[in-house]
């Protein structure tokens, strides 16, 4: 229970709810005991009239009537209550599984790149869904079965103990069996119920992955392939499911065999006390229906015992998972005005997880207003280089400056809002074209908005389609070609009007016209901004103020385009090669 603890502050938070669940859950449980009694007292009144102790037929008429009235009018207000029960309490479960998500969720948002890539995204997915819908069995059904079983027990058994104390002892006997079978059974389902699980989500990843890829599928010809590996995991996951099916079936002849076992005994033991004189026929009659009323709630309790231990797993993971740090760090609170100027100083960089040092002591610096294009062959570094200056990862040796003070003692939110980062491949969101903009600046009025989607020059193309700047992207919109999804990539930096723009390699996709059109207007755009282009296009480069050069993390050629086109070695080569391709 100490991993579940961490849970209180939403009891806390939803106390008033939580006590009114309690309060209901206990009235109605006093309810409940009506219609027993009331049956009893009405088989009472038939024994009496047929043993000729009441003779007048009328008083047993009316004492019937007005045991069933009061029967349906207990009926109905324990019937309403429990609904009340259900609104209060598990309503709270839902109200603290939204507040627990949303703890996860902002988790997610402050870890760092890195914690992505050791885990695995399914994980994460089953942090968010699965661990929290654990959670929320624990603080809704459990803790309601849980009230209801400890409030019917207190309520019923300190009333069957006043009546018939002994018939209670042999009553309540098989009970605790039935409670241990149930927990060893729900434990017995959940293990099972988690392999199932497994392979839900290994069949789901496969059809995602079919579906995404279903194009590779058909052209490749090997749709007969795929479809021998699907049936072969779903076979799989069928005999799983029918392990879990075989042991489920278990459960309810189980119930029905103890409960009725309950019944045998209170039958026999009551049957011959009342042969004995020693109880009325009713009190037998109730306490029949006493056994059938707390088979239910005991053999909860194996399942909520169940439900807990696997709350308590899955909290235990979030807990754990709510601890990590992130890598990066803000330093401040205070905000800071970043004006643009960047410097390198013997920066080396080695990812964590591949140990490819990606910058070897590297140094460079740019000047707010002025471009550095950076070019070089892939796997070089350049995308890097942006990261850093993103603050995605840190440094691992030597530091960079921006405005001449170290990034890591920059507010990092106001560093962050200072960018405007266009990445290889262009992440677009399910939503319209618009929306997918103003996520560079989400109070952007629709003149921005066109503004900034024409000095990327994608304007004309979103007008050309039906619902312009309302058409929807994603899976069931309209699918980009790779041009446009670039320059709309692009057009989201451009209306945050950032101080830095990092841009990487995202006029690959785009032709030679549209690319020159778009450097103008960059030009214009940016001339107080600090931009850095990677490219392996020297018509990205050629007006840039300052080009560095890459090879395997190392700058080999630094200087304008004139001056590395009348030197020798990668630039001019580059440069030579794209001129004759420009001839062809
Ligand atoms: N997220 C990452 N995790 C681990 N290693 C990485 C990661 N990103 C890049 N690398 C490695 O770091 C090196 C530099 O990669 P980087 O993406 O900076 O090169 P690049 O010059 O931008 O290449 P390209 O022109 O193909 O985009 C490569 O060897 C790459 O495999």
């Amino acid at each position: 229970m100490k991993e579940l603890r961490y849970l209180n502050r939403f009891f806390y938070k939803y106390r008033y709810r939580l006590i009114l669940g309690i309060i209901i859950t206990v009235v109605a449980r006093i309810f409940a005991l009506f219609a027993p009694r009331l049956i009893g007292n009405s088989l009472t009144v038939v024994e009496k009239y047929l043993s000729k102790e009441i003779t007048d037929l009328a008083i047993v008429e009316r004492e019937l009537l007005y045991n069933i009235l009061l029967i349906i009018g207990a009926a109905i207000v324990a019937g309403f209550l429990t609904f009340l029960m259900r609104q209060t309490i598990i309503n709270m479960s839902r109200f603290i599984e939204f507040d627990l998500k949303n703890v996860v969720f902002e988790q997610y948002q402050r870890l760092s790149l890195n914690f992505y890539k050791q885990n695995r995204t399914g994980d994460l997915m089953n942090r968010i869904s699965e661990d929290v819908g654990k959670t929320r069995m624990y603080v809704g059904p459990a803790i309601m079965y849980s009230i209801n079983t400890l409030s019917l027990f207190v309520v019923v058994i300190s009333y069957m103990i006043n009546v018939a104390p002994k018939l209670t002892l042999y009553t309540v006997l098989p009970l605790p069996i039935l409670s241990i079978a149930i927990y060893q059974l729900s434990r017995a389902i959940h293990k099972r119920s988690t392999v199932v699980q497994e392979y839900l989500s290994k069949l789901s990843t496969f059809t995602q992955e079919s579906f995404s890829g279903i194009s590779v599928i058909k052209a490749y010809g090997i749709q007969l392939a795929t479809q021998n590996d699907f049936e072969d995991l779903s076979n799989q996951s069928k005999d799983k499911n029918m392990d879990l099916v075989k042991i489920q079936a278990w459960f309810f002849p189980m119930m029905i065999l103890l409960i009725g076992l309950s019944n045998l005994i209170v039958i026999y033991i009551g049957g011959n006390q009342y042969i004995n004189g020693e109880i009325e026929i009713g009190v037998l009659a109730e306490f029949i229906i006493y056994v059938n009323m707390l088979t239910w709630p005991v053999a909860t309790v194996g399942w909520v015992t169940s439900i807990v231990q696997q709350a308590e797993a899955s909290q235990k993971r979030i807990n754990e998972f709510l601890l990590v740090e992130p890598d990066i760090k803000n330093p401040k609170d205070e905000p800071d005005e970043i004006k643009g100027d960047i410097a390198f100083e013997n920066v080396t960089f080695t990812y964590d997880d591949t140990n490819i040092t990606a910058l070897k002591n590297l140094s460079f610096s740019v000047k707010r207003g002025e471009t550095l294009a950076i070019l070089g062959k892939t796997g070089a570094g350049k995308s890097t280089i942006l990261q850093l200056i993103s603050r995605l990862y840190d440094v691992t040796s030597g530091r960079i400056l921006i405005d001449d003070k170290p990034i890591t003692t920059l507010n990092l939110y106001s560093l962050r809002d200072s960018i405007g980062a266009v990445p290889q491949d262009a992440f677009l969101f399910s939503d319209s074209i618009k929306n997918n903009i103003k996520f560079g600046k989400e109070d952007a009025t629709d003149d921005e908005v066109i503004a900034a989607a024409k000095d990327a020059v994608v304007h004309k193309n979103i007008i050309d389609f039906a619902k312009g700047y309302d058409t929807v992207l994603g899976e069931r919109g309209i699918t980009l070609s790779g041009g446009q999804k670039q320059r709309v990539s692009i057009a989201r930096a451009l209306i945050k009007d950032p101080n830095i723009l990092l841009l990487d390699d995202c006029l690959s996709a785009v032709d030679t016209e549209t690319e020159e059109q778009i450097l103008n207007n960059l030009e214009k755009v940016s001339s107080n901004k600090t931009t850095l282009i990677v490219s392996h296009r020297i018509s990205s480069a050629k007006n840039a103020d300052k080009i560095i050069v890459l090879e395997d993390g190392e700058i080999i050629q630094q200087g304008t385009h004139n001056q590395l086109i009348s030197t020798e070695g990668y630039y001019k080569e580059l440069y030579l090669k794209q001129l004759s391709e420009k001839d062809l």
